[in-house]
C-alpha cells in the first residue's frame, strides 16, 4: 500500500473533524477531552471495536479524561486510506 500525496491528505484533512497531520506528515493526530475518566475509556473501547474490524490499530495513549490517538500505517510507513477511513469512523462515533 502507497502513502497518500499530499494532494490526497489535503483531501483527507477536509473531510475530518479536528484531526490535523503530524509534524512527519506520516500520521493523523487528535486530542480527545471527556468528562470524566469512565467517558474516556468507554470511547476507547468503541475504538478498539472499530479498529479491530478494520484491522487497522492506533497509536494512542490516555491520561484521565484525555485520550490522544495517532493514526499511520505501519506497513506503508506513512499515511494511507486505511488511517483515513479509520478518522472517519472515529468521528462518526
Ligand atoms: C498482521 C496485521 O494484519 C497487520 O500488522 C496490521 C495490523 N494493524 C495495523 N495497524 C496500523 N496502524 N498499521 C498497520 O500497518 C497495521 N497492520
Amino acid at each position: 500500500m502507497t502513502p497518500l500525496n499530499d494532494a490526497d491528505i489535503g483531501i483527507a484533512l477536509a473531510s475530518l473533524d479536528g484531526w490535523g497531520l503530524d509534524e512527519d506528515g506520516k500520521a493523523l493526530r487528535r486530542h480527545f477531552k471527556f468528562d470524566s475518566f469512565v467517558q474516556a475509556f468507554g470511547f476507547m473501547t468503541k475504538v478498539a471495536l472499530l479498529a479491530e474490524q478494520a484491522n487497522h490499530h492506533p497509536e494512542w495513549s490516555n491520561v484521565y479524561n484525555k485520550v490522544d490517538i495517532r493514526l499511520t500505517t505501519h506497513d506503508a510507513d506513512g499515511l494511507t486510506e486505511r488511517d483515513v477511513k479509520l478518522a472517519q469512523a472515529i468521528d462518526a462515533l
